[in-house]
């Protein structure tokens, strides 16, 4: 599709807000307040006001009326979509995607009649409780009276125009990090609904970033035909990879290759590189649009419900904690010991101790313990040894790492590598009770790559299959650096640069930890 070049004034005026300095508040809290909705006289008065008052930092004073209304500009800037049409003069086409395959036959010609398609100013509202205080379980306040302020997100799905031409596309695809259950079956679903379009080069690329520019790593030509079954097992058709993010050389690659579309699949690095190559893109004026689905079993991706993969890892994991419960429920004092993934999250050992309800204690990161001494871990476990003859433990791999000697290492990715806090806790374990002189016969099970070498579950599948649609209805809508995820149970799309900004964490203070609490009956351990 020819194309003209915009210049760079109309270039910025669409970006994600970058030079915002977020507080985890502004991060996780963010407002919105839709100008449009400030049109009732007052409001329209001060509004007015308030856009004089509008800087490109937003320091946010509570004492200001306009503070509302400096946070909705705010807001709709930073989730603003960042679009090829930023980039380029494009004039969009009708869509080629139709589920009305038979429209002559019935009649049913005017394609603007089926209400399949998604409006660009259609919203989903992010957060959904009105917190009355701050001291509500899990509040999460912008001001100290914890007013209520609409976030606004963009919806996903089918667009009526779109800005590629189908037949001269090529798209191609990628899967960084570690293995995630659901990889194939969103692979498959972007290259049905890339078929569905009309896309007839769709190419895969090979174990990652890597794939893009490491000799002797050959790209491949992917069809329904030949991904039609892939769903049916756990892994990554394409293979996967850490390290080699070289945004230069990948953005060399995707001119060379003549990539249009790039969709990647991967967690909060991948993510990272994603941005980096959307951003490379921008710099040199290529009409690419680079579209992430977010993938991890740790489920650490900010603002949205779930990644892909968390659901059928807790559903595994609940089968070592099952085993454990077994070994330890059938042993003289037995102890069984799990530790369950989450790289800087406990969301993992949280939900799989709350789903198996076998788990007495739960270890996360987000909250700290000791294992010694009178409020010590190790004091309660001879608790229950004492009064239900068995129990069973659930850590986190990045619980109590303050406990350990740090490995100062880093994997390809430059992630750290955690201390075994599970071989740390055992040995903890058997120690303690040989010195009190008190039998206990350990099990320690460590599941690790069981959790995720698998298929994806009925709930994930449905999620990738989604997800996998929906991001390639973002890229014919012309959207790149953004990704395709759930929020508040509504299928949206976010700018890239607002996941990334720290890992998502177990708040502490949320129902769900506080459920946990309540169904493992643990005490504080610090
Ligand atoms: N900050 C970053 N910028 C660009 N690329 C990154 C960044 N962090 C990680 N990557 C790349 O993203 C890929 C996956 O990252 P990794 O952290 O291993 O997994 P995940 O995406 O699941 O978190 C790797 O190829 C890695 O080199
Ligand atoms: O495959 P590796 O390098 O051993 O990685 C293990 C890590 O991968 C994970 O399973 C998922 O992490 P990613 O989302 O970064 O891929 C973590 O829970 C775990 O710490
Ligand atoms: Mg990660």
């Amino acid at each position: 599709m020819a194309a003209a070049l915009k210049t760079s004034g109309s270039f910025c005026s669409t970006q994600p807000h970058q030079g915002l300095e977020s507080t985890r508040d502004q991060i996780l809290h963010g407002s919105h307040l839709n100008v449009k909705q400030c049109k009732s006289k007052k409001i329209k008065k001060a509004a007015s006001l308030c856009f004089k008052a509008t800087s490109s930092k937003v320091d946010l004073d509570f004492n200001d009326p306009c503070w509302k209304q400096k946070f909705q500009e705010d807001w709709e800037k930073r989730f603003d979509l960042p679009s090829i049409t930023d980039i380029y003069d494009l004039k969009p086409r009708p869509t080629t995607f139709s589920l009305k395959k038979n429209r002559s036959s019935t009649g049913d010609e005017n394609v603007d009649m089926w209400n399949g398609y998604v409006n660009n100013d259609d919203r989903a509202l992010l957060k959904v409780i009105k917190y009355s205080s701050p001291t509500s379980a899990g509040a999460e306040c912008i001001d100290p009276d914890c007013s209520w302020v609409e976030q606004w997100v963009h919806r996903a799905g089918p667009r009526k125009e779109i800005y590629y031409e189908p037949e001269e596309v090529k798209a191609a695809i990628v899967t960084c990090g570690g293995l995630c259950p659901g990889l194939n079956d969103v692979i498959r679903q972007i290259v049905f609904t890339l078929e569905t379009y009309g896309v007839k080069n769709i190419v895969g690329i090979p174990f990652g970033y890597r794939g893009f520019f490491e000799k002797g790593l050959k790209e491949m030509p992917l069809s329904r035909g030949l991904v039609e079954n892939i769903n049916l097992n756990g892994g990554s058709f394409l293979g996967v990879s850490r390290g080699g993010a070289k945004t230069s050389e990948i953005v060399d690659s995707i001119q060379a290759r003549r990539i249009d579309m790039l969709f990647v699949l991967g967690g909060n690095g991948t993510h990272a590189g994603a941005n980096a190559i959307h951003e490379e893109c921008r710099k040199r004026k290529l009409k690419v649009s680079v579209v992430a689905v977010p993938k991890t079993i740790d489920n650490d991706i900010l603002l949205m419900d779930k990644t892909f993969g968390f659901d059928t890892a807790v559903e595994e994991a609940q089968r070592a904690i099952n085993s454990a419960y077994i070994e330890a429920r059938s042993a003289y004092h037995g102890i069984g010991l799990v530790k369950l993934m989450g790289r800087s999250s406990g969301f993992i050992a949280m939900h799989a101790s709350l789903s198996s309800g076998q788990v007495d204690v739960c270890l996360i990161p987000e909250v700290p313990f000791t294992l010694d001494g009178e409020i010590g871990v190790l004091r309660h476990l001879e608790h229950l040894l004492k009064t239900k003859g068995f129990c069973v433990v659930c850590v986190a791999e990045a619980a109590g790492q303050d406990l350990l000697q740090k490995s100062g290492a880093t994997d390809a990715s430059g992630n750290v590598i955690l201390s075994d806090i599970g071989v740390h806790m055992q040995q903890k374990i058997k120690t303690h009770f040989k010195d009190i002189g008190v039998p206990a016969d350990v099990k320690y099970i460590d599941p690790t790559y069981m959790v995720r070498a698998c298929r994806a579950n009925a709930s994930d599948a449905i999620l990738c299959t989604v997800l996998g649609q929906n991001a390639v209805h973002g890229a014919f809508a012309g959207f790149s650096g953004i990704t395709s995820c759930i929020c508040n149970t509504h299928y949206v799309y976010l700018p890239i640069t607002e996941v990334i900004k720290a890992p998502k964490r177990v708040n502490p203070n949320s129902r769900m930890w506080h459920r946990c609490l309540t169904s493992t009956g643990q005490p504080d351990f610090h």
